[in-house]
């Protein structure tokens, strides 16, 4: 930057100045104001820096993006691999389940509170945000290992509340979940509409009513699949920016000396030349706490360079509270902790928290508190709004400066947006359609209130929008408010999964009765600081302190006496019996649900991620508070943490998933290449069935491992499958095929097709009406099922080129001939226990038994068995393999 034309006046302040940067652009004196913004009040002030064309387009073009993204991404990989991403079906991978969490994560609060603390606070202001947010995350990760150890069916968390505390805590959570929902999305729009208005002038209220297109489009065209690759592509985008402004603040254009020198020489000013400092024409238009200029309140020696703030330390307390009430009564993460593969759980909820701490952390040090450092004149109001980092920006690149900021932000608020949708979706169809209005849906009624309950919360809250920039809130007040609202479920939510004492009177008392004292405490405090309760009074930090202290302490003190006065002593069997629906089913074969393995990946979780807790929240802070104001030194190696740990985020987050999906990546580009031919879709390749073959001793054939599976619904069935296995013995390793057979017993007549060397042949015989259908067309392969699934996933036990029912067959369009006896051939290509359990559960059929190559003996045993009752559900799988097919 040039000398400031009018700086000479402010001589006072040049005597901090102690190095400058020799690059042109750091031609610029400590703690001046640059002449551009010489007697301007504001930094945005009715000068937006791009057209309102470009607000429109960026608004509505961010959605339109990723949804063509998705799609095509989606499309690619299912043509060119034959797989659905593998993404989905309870198996995503460690850098692609950290790359989620960190794009889940990732609100535009993360990248606008946090630099609105640093220009309140200084260094102390994104540490806090950054650990409050940081360690809700490390933390629920244990819940989602514990998930998967003991609900591993569940679809929402409200599911896990109903089977244990049932309806009155049922009703009481769905509250709390949607009003976590409308409060994420709330800060989603207030930011949002602020920076586009800020940045394009397009009308507020406006761009909150255009914001909710953009999201039901991309939510319309993505589905879980593509959500996830968006995710991936969001998150790289915010890395590369991110590493671009560091670089740029620290490296290229100034200096941390520089940046030291400023915030010293701007906290270091006296209130007359606060006065002098912002001026026009000979009259200054400065109020104390209007613009960053003098000695910060409650840090010491008034500095921005000290983590002894109180100020920093309340607001990373507000913070706490409040990312623990998002995190854990928000549908939209249990969401990701279910699809996520239960051996990858830990160490992506670690690696995603690890690499989600700099975001904040880094990206606040550089845009919020150089927009302190270079003195631009942004006001108490636009920090709040949260229009730092979007300052900061077009003041270093300009227009480029502009687009990244508004690209960033909406590409965070598309895909936030779509997950919290999804999330509400879920909850309204899952816990309010499903449990109370028609408790024997479909998958296809399931999938049309979901899309029904989409667009209307779209809609919703393009309303929401316009009626809080009416009300006057903004960002940091919502986002200080929201622990207030509810973090009084914070408690009760972890011990619904971790404490067998937790009772639910209890917990419906800690909810409300922590929820009306928060709000108590808030207004008591408001009213006995100021005077009287004014909005703008209770966005201030000392009553959102208390709100949110009362709700998390005064809910736990209710849920654990409650609990202790009348222990549950819950057993948790009964959560791992929430029915699947239909196309639902993979990922959930007992092989990734061993207890020894979920008992290590929690293990492994507390240890290091507790570690990690402690380091980033107790450890550091207690060693910086010694260095009392930061010398240059001590500042600097904040720094080098910050760009080093940046870096090494950056680096991981954007290779790792790619590393982990090369197989894919590369079959697409080789398509793409025409140097391979489109792939007949198979379901995805299993781990789980490499698990569990070798978990049993079974051998490879063609990649894959086969011995044994066997599955059963419920405790009973378990245990005759069980029995059964044990009387046949371990399956020789020379077996190689599989004689599956499928009857239902309701219409058990055997009927047997021939066989030959890894060819199955099913025969299942259905009544035309059954709605049995789709025992093997939930395949992601089978688009026209799995489109019409929307949840159906890769990993299914056969690789299905037929339609078994006459039902799905008329569902299904074309399709192999059905012969007369309902038999299909089929390839079997991957099975696992988990996923026949599943879909013979889901199916809800009455009984299923499978055969070997002496099907007809089973066949008699079935017929033996008689046919039960239409209700039973009770299944009995086996799949043995052809060697071992003669019974001992
Ligand atoms: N996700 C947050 N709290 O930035």
């Amino acid at each position: 930057m040039p000398l400031a034309q009018g700086s000479r006046q402010l001589g006072a302040c040049k005597i901090y100045i102690t190095r400058k940067v020799l690059t042109p652009s750091a031609n610029m004196t400590a703690g001046e104001i640059p002449a551009a913004y010489v007697g301007r009040d504001s930094f945005f002030g009715g000068r937006p820096p791009l057209p309102q064309e470009a607000g429109y387009a960026i608004v509505l073009g961010v959605g339109v993006f990723l949804s063509l993204f998705t799609t095509i991404m989606v499309y690619m990989d299912k043509v060119a691999n034959g797989t659905a991403i593998n993404i989905a079906g309870r198996n995503v991978k460690t850098g692609l389940t950290a790359s989620v969490i960190v794009s889940q994560w990732t609100w535009v609060a993360t990248l606008l509170q946090s630099s609105n603390a640093a220009w309140n606070y200084g260094v102390s202001g994104p540490f806090w945000y950054a650990v409050g947010a940081t360690i809700s995350i490390v933390l629920f990760g244990i819940l989602a290992t514990e998930l998967k150890r003991r609900a591993r069916t569940c679809h929402t968390v409200c599911e896990l509340v109903y089977v244990r505390w049932g309806k009155a805590a049922h009703l009481t959570f769905i509250f709390c979940c949607l009003v976590a929902n409308v409060i994420v999305t709330s800060m989603l729009l207030l930011g949002g509409a602020a920076t586009v208005n800020a940045l394009t002038g397009v009308d507020a209220a406006f761009a909150s009513f255009l914001i909710p297109w953009g999201v039901i489009l991309y939510t319309a065209a993505s589905g879980l699949k593509g959500t996830f690759a968006a995710s991936y592509v969001e998150t790289t985008i915010v890395f590369l920016a991110l590493v671009v402004c560091v670089y740029t603040v620290y490296v290229k254009e100034y200096s941390s000396d520089l940046i030291y020198d400023s915030l010293q020489a701007i906290s270091g000013m006296t209130e007359s030349e606060c006065v002098a400092r912002f001026m026009k024409d000979g009259v200054t238009f400065y109020e104390a706490g209007t613009y960053s200029c003098g000695p910060v309140v409650e840090n010491n020696s008034g500095s921005y360079v000290t983590m002894l703030s109180m100020g920093g330390l309340k607001s990373g307390i507000i913070s706490i509270v409040g990312n623990f009430g998002t995190v854990f009564a928000d549908q939209s993460y249990w969401q990701s902790a279910i699809v996520a593969k239960s051996a990858n759980v830990h160490k992506g909820y670690l690696l995603g928290s690890m690499v989600w701490f700099i975001i904040p952390f880094a990206l606040a040090t550089s845009l919020g508190l150089a927009g302190v450092a270079l003195g631009l004149p942004i006001t108490a109001g636009e920090a709040g709004s949260g229009l730092v980092p979007s300052a900061t920006a077009v003041h270093l690149f300009g227009d480029f400066g502009a687009v990244m900021m508004a690209s960033m932000l909406f590409m965070i608020i598309t895909s936030t947006g779509s997950a919290q949708g999804n999330a509400v979706s879920s909850l309204i169809c899952y816990d309010v359609y499903r449990r109370y209005i028609n408790p024997s849906a479909t998958s296809s009624q399931i999938l049309k209130v979901s899309q029904a309950v989409i667009v209307v919360f779209g809609l919703g809250m393009g309303a929401l929008g316009v009626a809080l920039n009416h009300m006057g809130l903004n960002l940091g007040w919502v986002y200080q408010f929201t622990g207030i609202a509810i973090g009084s479920a914070v408690v009760p939510l972890w011990n619904v999964l971790m404490w067998k004492d937790a009772n639910a009177t209890g917990a419906v008392a800690a909810v409300w009765g922590g929820m009306i004292l928060a709000l108590a405490t808030w207004l008591t405090i408001c009213q006995a600081e100021f005077g009287e309760i004014t909005v703008d009074n209770l966005g201030t930090l000392n009553p959102n302190l208390g709100g949110n202290i009362v709700a998390l302490c005064s809910s736990a003190l209710i849920h654990v006496g409650c609990s202790l006065a009348s222990p549950q002593n819950y057993d948790f069997e009964p959560m791992g019996q929430i029915d699947v629906l239909e196309g639902d089913l993979s990922g959930l074969g007992d092989a990734n649900y061993s207890p020894e393995l979920l008992a290590k990946a929690k293990a492994w979780l507390v240890k290091y991620g507790l570690g990690f807790t402690i380091l980033i929240a107790v450890v550091w802070p207690v060693l910086s508070l010694p260095a009392g104001v930061f010398t240059k030194d001590y500042w600097i190696f904040w720094v080098f943490v910050s760009i080093s740990w940046a870096f090494i985020a950056t680096v991981t987050i954007i290779f790792l998933p790619l590393y982990e999906s090369r197989g894919s990546i590369l079959g697409v580009f080789m398509f793409m290449l025409c140097l391979k031919k489109a792939e007949k879709a198979e379901p995805a390749k299993s781990e789980e069935a490499h698990q569990l073959a070798r978990s049993e001793g079974g051998l490879e054939r063609g990649g894959r491992r086969w011995s044994l599976t066997r599955a059963g619904l419920g405790q009973a069935g378990a245990q005759q499958a069980e029995a059964r296995a044990s009387r046949r013995g371990t399956p020789s390793p020379a077996s190689r095929e599989v004689h599956l057979r499928l009857l239902p017993m309701a219409r058990s007549q055997p009927r047997f097709s021939q066989h030959a060397a890894r060819r199955i042949w099913v025969t299942l015989q259905l009544p035309q009406s059954s709605n049995a259908q789709l025992p093997l067309s939930s395949t992601a392969q089978l688009s026209p099922s799995s489109r019409r699934l929307g949840s159906s996933t890769a990993q299914l036990p056969l690789s299905s080129t037929a339609q078994l029912s006459w039902g799905s067959r008329r569902r299904l369009g074309a399709s192999p001939p059905l012969t007369s006896t309902g038999a299909a051939p089929l390839t079997l290509r991957h099975c696992s226990r988990g996923s026949w359990r599943s879909w013979a559960r889901s199916r809800r059929w009455s009984a299923a038994r499978v055969a070997l190559a002496g099907a007809q003996q089973a066949g008699a045993m079935a017929s033996r068995r008689g046919t039960p009752s239409a209700s039973s559900r009770s299944v009995h799988l086996g799949l043995l393999p052809l060697a071992r097919s003669r019974l001992r």
